[in-house]
């Protein structure tokens, strides 16, 4: 068997065009949505990133404003641009870049932003809302992974979904998300002892722990969709958590490093600040 490679460059310009439908309905009734990202320190993936979410919104007309602070900024500095940004009405979504310096709290500082304005669904009520299945916002990577899935056409419910990886950002909340889809999900991580009898018995197993080609073919079923989430540089090139030669024999889907998982990130950021407008302003988006 080939893996079907999923696009996610071409899915995300998909998603894409539709956003960019709801941008100009939005901007009929005088509406730019903005979006604030904080950046803090010099990590050059992290510019990287804030680069790309930057030039997403000027594609899409969305206002963006960077807030950059030297690694030596402290917590209290960085709260009170929170502060500040939770009250400018022309932004509607704040994000902070992670990881954030060790002296700084991230869950101080997420706890600051204000829920409403939360893009990157990492407070606590947004997670909390997610978790119960509730109309809100959607964590990016996670969403993005969901809509990777429904768009090949899988049925979600009663399939296994091995996820590998328990970080906040992406292993935790797509565990969630796909349960409530009905999926039956279990979690494994650093910890988890044979880890290959779990991810052999994935219908859908997602890998996110950033080692690289750590799953291989001999950890995958045959015919299993694979989404791998990793991001890892090796010899200046990068590559994911699964071995993607190898395991594309066995996966009947496979999403590549790079162009897989990565580009939807933005492309679900873009959608929750449209939404975050949408319901600031209390329009038809
Ligand atoms: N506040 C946040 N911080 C971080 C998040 C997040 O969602 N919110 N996620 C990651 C980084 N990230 C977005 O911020 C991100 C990572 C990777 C990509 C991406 O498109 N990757 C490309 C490859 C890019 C490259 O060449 O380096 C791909 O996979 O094709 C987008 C966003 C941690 N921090």
């Amino acid at each position: 068997m080939s893996a079907t490679i999923i696009d996610g460059k071409q899915l995300a310009q998909k998603k894409g065009e539709m956003i960019k439908t709801a941008l100009e309905r939005l901007k009929t009734q005088g509406i730019t949505p903005g979006l604030a990202v904080m950046l803090v320190g010099e990590d050059p993936a992290s510019e990287t990133y804030v680069r790309n979410k930057q030039r997403a919104c000027e594609r899409m007309g969305i206002h963006s404003r960077l807030i950059r602070l030297p690694t030596t900024a402290t917590e209290q500095h960085l709260l009170d641009h929170v502060v500040q940004l939770n009250e400018d009405p022309h932004i509607d979504g704040i994000l902070v870049q992670l990881p954030l310096p060790v002296h700084i709290s991230t869950e101080t500082v997420i706890r600051a932003i204000s829920p409403e304005k939360d893009v990157d669904c990492f407070h606590p009520l947004n997670v909390g809302k997610m978790i119960l299945g509730e109309t809100g916002f959607l964590p990016c990577t996670p969403h993005g992974i969901l809509v990777m899935l429904k768009e090949i056409g899988v049925t979600l419910s009663g399939k296994h979904v091995v996820v590998v990886g328990r970080s906040h950002i992406v292993g935790k909340p797509v565990g969630q998300l796909l349960l409530n889809e009905d999926a039956t999900v279990t979690y494994c991580h650093s910890r988890t002892e044979n880890l290959s009898s779990f991810t052999k018995q994935a219908d859908i197993l997602i890998v996110a722990v950033g080692r690289a080609n750590l799953i291989t073919e001999a950890d995958v079923k045959e015919g299993a969709i694979v989404i791998d989430v990793g991001m890892n540089r090796v010899n200046n090139k990068l590559v994911g958590d699964v071995e993607f030669a190898s395991v594309r024999d066995k996966a009947a889907f496979l999403t590549p490093v790079p162009g897989g998982v990565g580009p939807m990130t933005i492309t679900m950021l873009l959608e929750n600040t449209v939404y975050a407008a949408t319901k600031a302003r209390a329009v038809m988006a």
